[in-house]
């Protein structure tokens, strides 16, 4: 009988049983003999992140630099910001590029970058996804009432 919190597993490619802690799936060999602890890491005190935002007619603020005013739908932004992300992704391009021409916040000036922030200083979407994001990993398209956000994290 295990302690609570493990499953058995057997390894595919050596035949082994390994033992899985099912809070923070990490693995290992050795019969586990206490139970799991569960995720203890609360995750970064502080990141920095750089976002592309595409605003759309229902955004809080539906105006930026570089329309006065904002008229596509919800639906458009978010196939235009899956179409940077993909451009992205394909390495066609930098994200500090395509934020620098085509965010709708600010922060276009300087490819996005936000700057370094804690929890409290976003729009509540935007800070759960940033705070998840390892250094260097790029988002899946976020909401918030900005608008539709791709979030880079830098640091
Ligand atoms: N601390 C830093 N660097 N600046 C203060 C950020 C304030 C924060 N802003 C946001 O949450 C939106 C979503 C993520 C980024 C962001 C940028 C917005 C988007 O444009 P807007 O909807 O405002 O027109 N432009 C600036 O604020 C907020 N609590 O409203």
């Amino acid at each position: 009988q295990l302690p609570a919190g493990w499953e058995k597993r057997l390894s595919r490619s050596t035949g082994q049983y390994y033992y899985l802690n099912v809070h923070t799936k990490e693995s290992q060999w050795d019969v586990p003999e206490k139970p799991a602890e569960p995720a203890t890491s609360s995750g970064p005190e502080r990141v920095q992140c750089s976002h592309l935002l595409v605003k759309h007619k229902d955004s809080r603020r539906p105006s930026s630099w570089r329309e006065d005013n904002i008229s596509r739908t919800k639906e458009d932004a978010l196939e235009l910001v899956k179409s940077y992300r993909e451009q992205i992704v394909q390495g066609k391009v930098s994200f500090a590029e395509l934020a620098q021409k085509y965010s709708d916040c600010s922060s276009a000036r300087r490819g996005g970058d936000l700057g370094p922030f804690n929890r409290g200083a976003m729009q509540k979407p935007f800070e759960d996804c940033a705070f998840s994001l390892k250094v260097g990993e790029l988002s899946d398209p976020v909401f918030t009432d900005s608008g539709v956000h791709i979030i880079l994290r830098t640091v």
